[in-house]
């Protein structure tokens, strides 16, 4: 990835515009996978221009010119079936490097416990960091085979497949990631017992474990989910077409937008109010920043309102990926809110908690933690100074961020192409609303 800086100010505080959001992320790489199990049985629209799907889909589909695809926006079944052992044979010296898609990893995993051959799955120097144990142990206690070529615990891994099921019942810790839980729903229905799950403790990252039961209705799949154990007996997938809601991660940020203007009016097509993505949660949260969401014509309207924003607390643990769009909102407006459902935003691309603290300061802005629960202190905020942001390849740190163009005067933001993971179009969206965006160097 390019290490370019970016300076960036915003010509106007009253904006206007429409954006034309990709497709969801999380629900594209759901359906890629469902796509690859079901042998071409599920089809997808509108599949997401994020750098992490079109990895999986050229993961997946090595026959198809992947960006092509992905930008056409429909994934096409080849007509006739691939001869995946070959491919598989030709992995076996030639690991599997999903660089740092979080998802890709999680669901490529249980993917090739099915597959008959072997292959190494690896990824970026922070894949190597994000826990991959837990949900390995479990595929283990259903019978596959799957051992650590570096740090136990850790990606890279070696998968031999496939799977002998041993046990249709199995446990997982449910307060790490979801990503294990539906990496394992995914696999479920071609499981020749079935499978039980039993999630331990508390679930986090919830909306998305329903997404992924939700997509595997629109396929067909039966399940039943009674307290702690949700069931998903063997089953066909059928066909089905399965077309990707824009992305309301993605979304997030015209919201974070609006809430610093001075006024706003944005038309975001494609997205209503009745998604299968909890960070649609966004609309809600920003409510209490006087951002209205009108849900007309195929898509959503933000409108800013007049508003003192009193709500002080937020919490995260259902939409994780919203943290630092609303941390960063509250810092610009001096909002000493407390936050919540942190917990496992330390795994993700980056340390977010940490980075989030690292940044702010430089804008004066303390968050400060105090038995898990995060509270913004604002009594130091200056505005008045030029800052650059580090992203540490993390693309919502690029994101979360470049709203506070609207209220300093001048920023930079280091390693700008990060926002490619899920959102390449950011800084030209941001662009088309009258945000001047100048490259500055390319190491
Ligand atoms: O299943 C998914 O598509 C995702 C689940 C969440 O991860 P965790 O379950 O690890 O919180 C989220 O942060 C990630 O961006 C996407
Ligand atoms: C955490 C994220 O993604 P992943 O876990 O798929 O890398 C994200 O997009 O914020």
């Amino acid at each position: 990835m390019s290490s370019a800086a970016i300076k960036i100010s915003a010509e106007t505080k009253k904006l206007s515009g429409t954006i034309h959001l990709t497709g969801s992320k999380s629900e594209s790489n759901r359906a890629l996978i469902m796509q690859a199990m079901s042998k071409g049985a599920v089809t997808v629209t509108n599949v997401s221009e994020a750098a992490d799907t079109v990895t999986l889909l050229g993961i997946l589909q090595p026959s198809l010119p992947t960006e092509a695809s992905a930008k056409e926006g429909k994934v096409t079944t080849e007509s006739e079936p691939r001869d995946q052992s070959s491919d598989l044979a030709s992995r076996i010296s030639h690991p599997i490097d999903i660089g740092p898609a979080g998802t890709a990893m999680r669901f490529l995993t249980a993917y090739y416990t099915l597959q008959d051959g072997e292959v190494t799955l690896t990824g970026s120097a922070r894949m190597k960091q994000r826990p991959i144990g837990i949900l390995v142990d479990a595929l283990r206690e259903l019978g596959a085979e799957i051992d650590y070529t570096e740090n136990d615990g850790y990606p890279p891994i070696r998968i031999k497949g496939p799977l002998k099921q041993k046990s249709e019942r199995v446990s997982i810790k449910g307060d790490i990631s979801s990503q294990y839980i539906s990496s394992l729903l995914l696999a479920a229905p071609l499981l020749e017992k079935g499978l039980y799950l039993d999630i331990e403790g508390e679930l986090t990252s919830k909306p998305y474990v329903e997404m992924t039961l939700a997509m595997l209705s629109q396929a067909g799949i039966r399940y039943t989910w009674d307290a702690n154990t949700i069931h998903i007996p063997n089953q066909p997938y059928a066909n089905c077409e399965i077309s990707v809601e824009p992305d309301w991660s993605a979304a997030s940020y015209w919201y974070a937008i609006a809430a610093l203007a001075d006024e706003a009016e944005l038309f975001l097509p494609g997205l209503n109010g009745y998604s299968l993505q909890g960070d649609s949660k966004i609309t809600e949260i920003m409510a209490n920043f006087g951002i209205t969401s009108q849900f007309k014509d195929g898509g959503v309207f933000l409108k800013k309102e007049p508003k003192t924003v009193e709500r002080k607390i937020f919490d995260f643990k259902e939409c994780p990926d919203l943290a630092q769009t609303v941390v960063v909102v509250c810092a610009a407006l001096g909002h000493d809110a407390t936050f919540t459902g942190l917990e496992t935003l330390k795994i993700k691309e980056t340390d977010r908690v940490n980075a989030l603290q690292v940044e702010l300061a430089k804008i004066g802005v303390k968050l400060i933690e105090k038995n898990m629960t995060y509270k913004l202190d604002c009594s130091e905020r200056d505005l008045s100074k030029s800052i650059t942001v580090n992203t540490y390849d993390d693309h919502r740190m690029a994101m979360a961020f470049a709203p506070l163009a609207l209220v300093l005067n001048e920023m930079q933001i280091e390693d700008h192409r990060v926002v490619e993971k899920s959102y390449p179009h950011f800084w030209k969206d941001l662009e088309s609303i009258g945000y001047n965006i100048e490259v500055l160097n390319s190491k």
